[in-house]
């Protein structure tokens, strides 16, 4: 077998395997790149970037909807083909446009998962490849479910292939995917249904704002099934039929597609880690606060595949950059957990930053809360929006803002202020006195802490 060495292997070229391959790349090591798949990572092709673009089509509609009678004559209409094709436009640059950028600085490409053969040697495209260094940033991969007929499910990379919108669909997991793309399919016509076996939606966002988005899309048709157990899918002639158990009582619901949105786990399985000695576990590799793995001091792992990682784009960016520096001068960054706002793109948006009532309670124990509706704040009004309200969270003893909850049509921007405040660890006195554009959704914020609840 030929044999090869390099001064660092990266495995996974998403948003963390490129920063760090580019960081060690730029600082004159000799770096090598893996994938299994296409090369750019899952959000740029299957997940963040391509699901926006397809989204802003549900927004306007939504939009429009609520407007109809006060100046909209008609919802427009929209073509899926049109739709697909636009996305197409952005997701298909991707792979050539990442492999030109890799190489343009003497990173080598490799079309295959390697598997470790020991502790400093992978096997790859019928090679033996040896490394000083390794960095796994291989991401997550949908979870595998084991009931009779788990063959049939799709996957949320599917949902970006579809040639026509279905008639009627089905989740299975009620988390980020599921609730975007049901609220997404259902805005277009499409018949849904969700079924989780939580007590609710998007467990790790506030029960209060989670509640009033679930009532919201219950009103134009989802059908939400909780604490529910999925016995069988079985396969008709057009539809799917989807067998579960909610509590003792035994229930079915037929659609013409099912998509498995159960959650993703760490995609380790093809890499043989126990070759190398290196550990992990369900929360992916184990890495200490420099991002390198205890048992195999050469392998670090950054992105979504670490064990530190929140599986969100911005932090596998972070942690990629915390590697690739860590590999060129030794262990010179630490992974300190930052405050890390995030959004679901359903509409309107449900976005948190910073900590929920119980995480502030346990912390500060006496806290202050601000909760409420603003469909009548002016924003809400001019637009016709139904849905808006917010809970905030704020340190009774200093009046520090320690937490913010948004649910309306800009959260996804406002959250961003919230981030920046609790950052700064502002005082509601402080955030109060700043001036803001008006009538802008950022300038709501300053009224939302009026009336503690
Ligand atoms: C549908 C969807 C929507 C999302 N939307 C958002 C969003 O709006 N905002 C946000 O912040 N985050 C979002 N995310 C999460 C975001 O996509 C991830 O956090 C981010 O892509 C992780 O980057 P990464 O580099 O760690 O991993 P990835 O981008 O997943 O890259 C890992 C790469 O490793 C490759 N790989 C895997 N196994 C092997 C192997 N054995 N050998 C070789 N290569 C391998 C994969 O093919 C992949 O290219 C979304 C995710 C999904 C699925
Ligand atoms: N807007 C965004 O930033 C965005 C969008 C999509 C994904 N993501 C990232 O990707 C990660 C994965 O998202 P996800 O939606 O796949 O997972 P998730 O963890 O958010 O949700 C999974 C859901 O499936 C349910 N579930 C698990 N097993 C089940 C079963 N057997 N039957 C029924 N229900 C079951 C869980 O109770 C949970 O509600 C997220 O944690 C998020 O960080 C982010």
């Amino acid at each position: 077998m030929e044999s090869k060495h390099y001064d660092v292997f990266v495995i996974g070229s998403g948003v963390a395997g490129q920063t760090a391959a580019k960081i060690c790349a730029k600082n004159g090591l000799k770096v090598a790149i893996a994938d299994k798949q296409s090369f750019g990572g899952t959000c740029a092709i299957r997940g963040c970037d391509p699901k926006k673009v397809i989204l802003q089509f549900a927004d306007i509609i939504k939009k429009t909807e609520a407007l109809k009678g006060l100046g909209i004559k008609e919802i427009p209409k929209i073509s899926w083909e049109a739709i697909q094709g636009f996305k197409k436009s952005f997701v298909d640059k991707v792979p050539k446009g990442t492999e030109e950028n890799l190489k343009e600085l003497g990173i080598d490409l490799y079309h295959q998962s390697p598997k470790f053969i020991s502790k400093n040697e992978i096997s790859v495209e019928g090679k033996t490849v040896s490394a000083d260094k390794f960095v796994i940033a291989s991401g997550l991969t949908p979870r595998t479910l084991h009931f009779e007929g788990a063959q049939f499910l799709k996957t949320s990379a599917d949902f970006f292939n579809l040639k026509k919108l279905p008639k009627s669909a089905t989740f299975i997991g009620a988390g980020y995917v599921g609730m975007e793309f049901s609220y997404l399919l259902s805005t277009l016509g499409c018949k849904v249904t969700v079924i989780d076996r939580g007590t609710q939606a998007l467990s790790q966002f506030d029960a209060f704002l989670v509640e009033k988005l679930v009532e919201n899309m219950q009103k134009k048709g989802v059908k939400f099934y909780f604490n529910s157990e999925i016995e069988s899918v079985e396969k008709l002639r057009k539809n799917f039929r989807i067998n579960f158990k909610q509590k003792d009582k035994t229930n079915s619901v037929k659609s013409r597609i099912v998509f498995n949105t159960s959650g993703r786990v760490p995609a380790t399985e093809l890499l043989a880690l126990e070759k190398a000695n290196i550990k992990n576990d369900e929360t992916g590799i184990i890495v200490n606060e420099f991002l390198q793995n205890e048992t195999n001091k050469n392998v670090y792992a950054c992105g979504d595949v670490s064990s530190k990682s929140l599986p969100l784009t911005p932090l596998s960016g972070l942690q990629g950059y915390i590697v690739g520096n860590n590999i060129v001068k030794e262990n010179s960054k630490k992974f300190t957990n930052p405050l890390v706002p995030s959004v679901v793109f359903t509409y309107p948006n449900l976005a948190t930053v910073g900590l929920s009532e119980n995480e502030a309670i346990e912390k500060y124990k006496n806290i202050k809360v601000y909760k409420g509706n603003a469909t009548h704040f002016y924003n809400a009004k001019k637009s016709n929006e139904s849905i808006y309200a917010y809970k905030i969270i704020i340190n009774k003893r200093t009046d520090v803002i320690v937490g913010a909850h948004l649910l309306g049509s800009e959260a996804n921007e406002c959250i961003n202020i919230f981030m920046m405040a609790i950052n700064q660890k502002m005082t509601v006195s402080q955030f109060k006195k700043l001036i803001f554009t008006y009538p802008s959704y950022s300038s709501d914020l300053k009224k939302m802490m009026k009336n503690p609840d």
